[in-house]
Formats: C-alpha cells, structure tokens, sequence
C-alpha cells in the first residue's frame, strides 16, 4: 500500500446502481433450492428479503455477488443485473464483482489481531486497491463515519479490531466494506449476533447509508424490515419445492396490505 495512485473513484461524483435478478434458479447437486426468481433491488434502497428458515434467502444473497460459485456442488440459471449487465457475464471477474457487490455476514468477522484502522484498509489490500497515503487515511475516516464509529474509535484507531464490542465489530466490518467503495451492499442477518442496543446502532447505520449505496439485507427479524426496508421480497419453499418469491413489493404494502394470504400469515408470524 505505498504506491501513490489514487483511488480510481477519487473524486468522482456519487453514483447509485441497481441490481436486478431474472428468473434466477440454483442447486445444490441435484437439489434444487430457488425457482426463477426475478427481483429488482432499486437504487438507493434498503430491500428487505424475509422467509422462512431453508427457503433459499442466502442462497440468493450470495448469488448476487457471485460466491455461489464458491461452493463446488452449485449451480446457477438465470442473471443477475448491475446497471443493466450481467455479472455473470463471459469474461468478467469474480473479484470485481465483489469490489462492487459487498457483503457483511451474520457473524463479525474483523481480523482480531489488526488494528481499527488496518482492519478498514485491509478491504482494499483484499480487492487489489492501492491509494496513496493520504488518501488512505482519508478513506479509513470517511468509512467508520459513515459506518457509524467514527466518534467512539478515533482516538483509538491502532488498538486491535478484536477490542470492540459486538455491534462495534459488525460496524467495523460494515467500514471495511465502504472503504472499496462499493454500490451494493448485501447484508446476511447482520444483527442475529447482537444485543438490541447494538441492533439499534446496525440499523441507524443502514437508514443512513440509504441513498447513499444500495443494499439487500436478510432477515428473520420482521420489525427490522420493515423499520430499514423500502421494498420486501417474501421467499417460500415447501419440502417439495424450491424456494421462489410469493411476493415483492413496497414494504408498508406486504406488511399492511399483503396480495397472497401465505405472505399475511407469515409476517403476522402465524408460521416459519
Ligand atoms: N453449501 C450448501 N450445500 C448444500 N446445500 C446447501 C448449502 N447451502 C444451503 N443449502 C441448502 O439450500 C437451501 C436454502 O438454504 P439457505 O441457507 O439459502 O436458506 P435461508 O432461507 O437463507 O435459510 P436461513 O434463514 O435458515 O438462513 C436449504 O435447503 C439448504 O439446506
């Protein structure tokens, strides 16, 4: 990280993309966990995906970055949108499909070991990023702002990751993210880990990073979605088949006004 080049996005104007997913259907083998799903994920918002346990949420998140491919039994039909192009298309790479479509999982993961300020830069040693110094500095700052820490660490930024608490770890993460300034942001159950004061704190940050960047979030909390969602995805899958979207929508209508009774009785938390 010594080379002086900035940072390819310094400087340019901020710029929202929308992802969207047609007829998206995954395996596992020979199991079939999603049926032609097809979602669009606005720009600028906070889409919400609920559902039962098992009925293909993650599966789906992590096909809209492209670590599916990770796991050597999956299988993928369909595609998957950013600004009208296909991540998967022939030819582009995994890596930069992530840089631009991060993730932040269940669990926080910083490096434990390395400190505030490391943990951060280390998104963009992982992504290949070189910046120079100052700009680095500059975008260490500007992602624990706008991840919501700024104010607790800054006096402290060298004192190792694994310091924090809970909830300050998953906004490290949440930071780590930012730094290689993405446009999407996928989100796996961030707070399931956390204590609700912690929870409170995730959730600020997400209503502040909307607008901002796009982002997906799972999760089995309905409060949450609909205190940080705009839009709602209502997944379902029975024992015999895979899971698909019942319904997709504004999340005051799936909440209030639900088309399809499975999705009323699932948010009233009459099953899963
Ligand atoms: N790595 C894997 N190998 C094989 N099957 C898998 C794998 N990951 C998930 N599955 C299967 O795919 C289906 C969908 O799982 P997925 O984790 O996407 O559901 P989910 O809705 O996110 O569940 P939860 O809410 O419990 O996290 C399940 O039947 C699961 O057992």
């Amino acid at each position: 990280m010594t080379t002086t080049a900035p940072h390819p996005s310094a400087g340019a104007q901020p710029r929202l993309s929308g992802l969207e997913s047609r007829d998206v259907s995954a395996w596992f083998g020979s199991h079939k966990v999603l049926e032609r799903v097809s979602l669009t994920m606005a720009a600028g918002e906070v889409t919400a995906l609920i559902g039962p346990s098992g009925c293909g949420k993650s599966t789906f998140l992590r096909i809209l970055n492209r670590m599916h491919e990770m796991v050597r039994s999956a299988q993928l039909a369909g595609e998957v949108l950013l600004d009208g192009e296909d991540i998967y298309e022939h030819g582009r790479r995994p890596a930069e499909v992530r840089r631009r479509i991060g993730m932040v999982f269940q669990r926080p993961n910083p490096f434990p070991a390395m400190s505030i300020a490391d943990n951060v830069a280390s998104g963009l040693k992982l992504a290949g990023i070189k910046v120079s110094k100052d700009y680095r500095e500059h975008l260490i700052e500007d992602s624990l702002r706008q991840a919501g820490l700024w104010n607790e660490v800054s006096s402290r930024l060298g004192t190792p990751g694994g310091s924090l608490s809970g909830g300050q770890q998953q906004r490290l993460c949440i930071a780590r993210s930012l730094a290689v300034e993405p446009d999407i942001l996928l989100m796996d159950e961030p707070c399931s880990a956390l204590d609700p004061t912690s929870t409170r704190r995730v959730e600020e940050t997400i209503a502040e990073l909307r607008g901002r960047l796009t982002i997906v979030i799972v999760t089995h909390n309905m409060q949450q979605a609909q205190r940080v969602s705009q839009s709602c995805a209502f997944f379902l899958a029975t024992h015999d088949t895979p899971g698909r979207i019942v319904e997709a929508g504004p999340t005051e209508q799936l909440f209030t006004d639900p088309a399809d009774q499975r999705t009323a009785d699932y948010v009233n938390g009459r099953f899963g």
